[in-house]
């Protein structure tokens, strides 16, 4: 008989919505959780029936659902770290939001999901009040991409220092620890850079730019890749960058499949 190997791991929960193409969402982050050798844990939020071309139908799991799914996993298992993606509605954001305070839940990655590159409306119009309020305060980090980060700080944004004005002013207004905000929507030179604000300093952070139009998820794997490196037990800074580094090379292994943006590949060293 062979002797038991004991095996201990980091792990990291994902409070997302479902993509049923698989390309986003709960099933993004648990491949990149997976990658960097971080056990994966989910709260289901919503499932989407979505593919490379959008989004058909959205249907909110019950709160107390999402409720017992995260006490489940913390009660038991306990996580290093957390992320937040689709909350679809005010009532699971509060309902999140809560059980992050009262849980204790450490080194939070809010990814405020809003609007996807296909132009769906991910969150109801009614909710971003209630993201700001109650879950922003609690985060390490807010990562909104450019439509998010307009909604958020009020601020029109076409260039860089546009990305670095909304960056500061998500900052001072919502008191959260730090922002990125992430250029996957911005035009021309600034396709793919990204701004980083601390309260201290102000970071471009730039990789190179891919050209290819499936970009589905890389929202999702960069606020999980952040999320798994701090429950490696990095800081924060140097969770951002490798985290950076791992999108940018996830999307050069992009996947072509379906008709229209196709997921990043996540175990791009296999492909
Ligand atoms: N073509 C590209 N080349 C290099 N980096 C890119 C490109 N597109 C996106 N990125 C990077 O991917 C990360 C995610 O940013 P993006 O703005 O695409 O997020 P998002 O809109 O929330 O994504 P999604 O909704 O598709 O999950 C950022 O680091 C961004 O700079
Ligand atoms: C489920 C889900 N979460 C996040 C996004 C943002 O890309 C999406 N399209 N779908």
């Amino acid at each position: 008989m062979n002797a038991q190997i004991t095996h201990t791991v980091p792990v990291a929960l994902t409070i997302a919505g479902s993509d049923s193409g698989g390309g986003a969402g709960i099933q993004a982050d648990l491949r990149t959780f997976a990658f960097h050798r971080v056990h994966g844990t989910s709260a289901i939020t919503c499932v989407t029936a979505q593919n490379t071309l959008g989004v058909a139908r959205v249907d909110a799991i019950p709160a107390e659902a999402v409720i017992a799914q995260i006490q489940a996993v913390v009660g038991d298992i306990g996580v290093q770290a957390a992320k937040t993606g689709m909350l679809l509605n005010r009532e699971i954001i509060c309902t999140v939001a809560q059980q992050v305070e009262a849980l204790q839940i450490n080194n939070l990655v809010v990814d405020p999901v809003m609007v996807s590159r296909t132009g769906d409306q991910l969150i109801d119009n009614d909710a971003v009040q209630t993201m700001t309020r109650k879950l922003l305060p609690q985060a390490a980090i807010v990562t909104p991409n450019r439509y998010e980060a307009q909604i958020l700080s009020g601020l029109p944004i076409n260039t860089l220092d546009d990305m670095r004005a909304a960056a500061q002013v998500i900052h001072r207004n919502f008191k959260v620890k730090a922002v990125l905000v992430k250029g996957g929507g911005m035009q021309g030179n600034y396709r793919g850079v990204d701004i980083w604000f601390d309260g201290q300093k102000l970071q471009t952070l730039i990789t190179k730019q891919v050209d290819t139009k499936n970009t589905h998820g890389t929202g999702c794997t960069l606020s999980a890749a952040i999320t798994a490196n701090l429950a490696l037990g990095n800081d924060l800074w140097p969770s951002v960058q490798q985290a950076k580094e791992y999108v940018t090379n996830a999307l050069t292994y992009a996947l072509d499949i379906g008709k229209g943006q196709g997921p990043v590949g996540h175990f791009f060293p296999l492909l």
